[in-house]
Order: structure tokens, then C-alpha cells, then sequence
């Protein structure tokens, strides 16, 4: 029997801005069908992983590897090959304010098939029914609650038939209510269609109900510091960088040092 290969590999990257390296020297495998959560506070370059792995931004040194080929050296067509595989629901991933839903999710539709305008149409209308929003296809996104603009952006990064989707904060801004609604979504998205989704968060109830699992970031040393399942991260590891984020622990007084902090 074949092993399951990785759909992503992360190997050996590092990343930043300019000279200033923020996440550095970092690898690991995402599974196919896999909810995996890059998660840290605030600042430790989980956004700037996610733009490198996505291509968005040139990586300092390593590889990204989708289904075994490389992003970073593809170009031209291959590379477009690979990124069309993606759906990417931005931080700030706003929608079009003068577009209705349906047109905002028809716009990738537009921008790289040649379907005919009907079709498009019936493709859109049921990417917002996979997000529950077959109610709402002729509204503007300003008479929509936080959660639906959410759910219409997905249904949007959804529109070509994404295998990976890379959500970015997707719960930022949204009340507890609508956030649990989200990660039902993710989570039917997940079982119904295997999409795999890696999730940029730091909201603990998300990656509690969402992630099989985890990597973790931290700023102090701009890097990889445990991965695992979030539930066992969180009631096992002695990692101090671990307890801090999953017990709320403050950095100060910790008395900890980095010598301290084994991965894992
Ligand atoms: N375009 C940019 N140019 C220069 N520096 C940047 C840029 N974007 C982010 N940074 C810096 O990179 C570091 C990591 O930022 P990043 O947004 O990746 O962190 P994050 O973990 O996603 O944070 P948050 O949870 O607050 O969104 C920060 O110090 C940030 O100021």
C-alpha cells in the first residue's frame, strides 16, 4: 500500500521582511483533508508563513512544496497550476462593497475560466449555498452581519474548486456566537468536500473545535516552537511557550529562559 504523501511540505523556510527575518529555519508536512492551525500571539510571523506558503511574498531561503512541486521555483504556467489549487480567505479579505454576493463570488469565476455567464452564475450560487447564504445572493455586503461576510468569503475562495484553503483570521472581529458558526462551517467544509484547510488563529476555542493539528509559533524565538494535537498540547506539555499561550500564562516572571524550551 502507498503511504499518504503530504499535500504541503515547509521545508527549511525562512521568512521576513527585508532584512529582518521573522519566522526562520522552519519545516513541516500538512496531510490531505487536514484542519491545520498555525497558531502564536500576536507578531510572531504566523500571516507572513501563511503569504510565503500561499506565494505571496518570496521566501528568504527554503521550499514550499504543493503535492511535491516546488512553488518557490516554479514560474509561468506550473506556478500558476499550483496556486490555482488554492482558496485564500484574507485578514482583511474584504468583499467588493458595490458587488452583490453572487457577483463577488462570480468574480474569480470571471477572472481565470471561460465558462459561459450562466454557468458561472450557477457555480457562484452554490458556493453560497455550501456557506448558507442562499438567502442573501442579491445583497450588497454592507446589509450583511460580520459572519455572513465571512461565509460569502469563503464561498468566494471556494469559487474554483480549491484542494487547500488558507484561511486567515477568520474569526477576527466576529462574536463568540458567530465564530462557533464559522468553525461549524469549516469543519462541514472540511468532512463534506476533504478540503484541507490551514487556518491562521489565535482564538483557543477554534483551534479546540477545528484543528486536528497545531503548530506554534513565538516571537522570542522566531520559530517553530511545539506542534501536535492542541488538546494534548495543552493538557501534557511542560513546553513553556506551550503553557503560556494555552494557559494564558503571562511571559513576565516566568522565570523561564529559551535554554528552557524543548519543541513538542
Ligand atoms: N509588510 C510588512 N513589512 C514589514 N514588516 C511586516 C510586514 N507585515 C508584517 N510585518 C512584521 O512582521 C512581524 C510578524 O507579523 P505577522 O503579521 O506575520 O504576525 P502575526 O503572528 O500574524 O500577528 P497578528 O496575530 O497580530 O496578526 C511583525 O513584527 C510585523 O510588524
Amino acid at each position: 500500500m502507498t503511504a499518504v504523501q503530504p499535500i504541503i511540505s515547509v521545508r527549511n523556510l525562512t521568512c521576513g521582511y527585508d532584512d529582518t527575518v521573522v519566522v526562520e529555519d522552519v519545516s513541516f508536512d500538512i496531510m490531505p483533508g487536514e484542519v491545520f492551525v498555525i497558531l502564536g500571539g500576536s507578531g510572531c510571523g504566523k500571516s507572513t508563513l501563511l503569504k510565503n506558503m500561499i506565494g505571496l511574498y518570496e521566501p528568504m531561503a527554503g521550499q514550499v512544496l504543493i503535492d511535491g512541486r516546488d512553488l518557490v521555483a516554479a514560474n509561468g504556467r506550473e506556478r500558476d497550476a499550483i496556486i490555482r489549487r488554492f482558496g485564500v480567505m484574507y485578514q482583511m479579505g474584504a468583499l467588493f462593497g458595490s458587488m452583490s454576493l453572487l457577483q463577488n463570488v462570480m468574480l474569480p469565476l470571471e477572472e481565470f475560466t471561460d465558462l459561459p455567464h450562466e454557468a458561472m452564475v450557477m457555480v457562484a450560487r452554490s458556493k453560497l449555498a455550501m456557506v448558507n447564504l442562499e438567502n442573501s445572493l442579491y445583497k450588497l455586503p454592507a446589509a450583511l452581519s460580520g459572519g455572513m461576510k465571512k461565509r460569502a468569503a469563503i464561498a468566494r475562495a471556494m469559487a474554483l474548486d480549491p484542494t487547500i484553503l488558507f484561511l486567515d483570521e477568520p474569526g477576527a472581529g466576529l462574536d463568540p456566537i458567530s465564530s462557533a458558526e464559522l468553525d461549524e462551517l469549516i469543519l462541514s467544509l472540511s468532512q463534506a468536500l476533504g478540503i484541507t484547510f490551514v487556518i491562521v488563529t489565535h482564538e483557543l476555542a477554534s483551534i479546540y473545535k477545528t484543528a486536528d493539528r497545531v503548530i506554534m509559533l513565538d516571537k522570542e524565538v522566531r520559530t517553530i516552537v511545539a506542534q501536535g494535537d492542541p488538546r494534548v498540547l495543552r493538557d501534557t506539555s511542560e513546553n513553556i511557550y506551550v503553557k503560556r499561550f494555552f494557559h494564558r500564562m503571562p511571559s513576565q516572571g516566568s522565570g523561564s529562559s529559551q535554554a528552557d524550551c524543548a519543541a513538542g
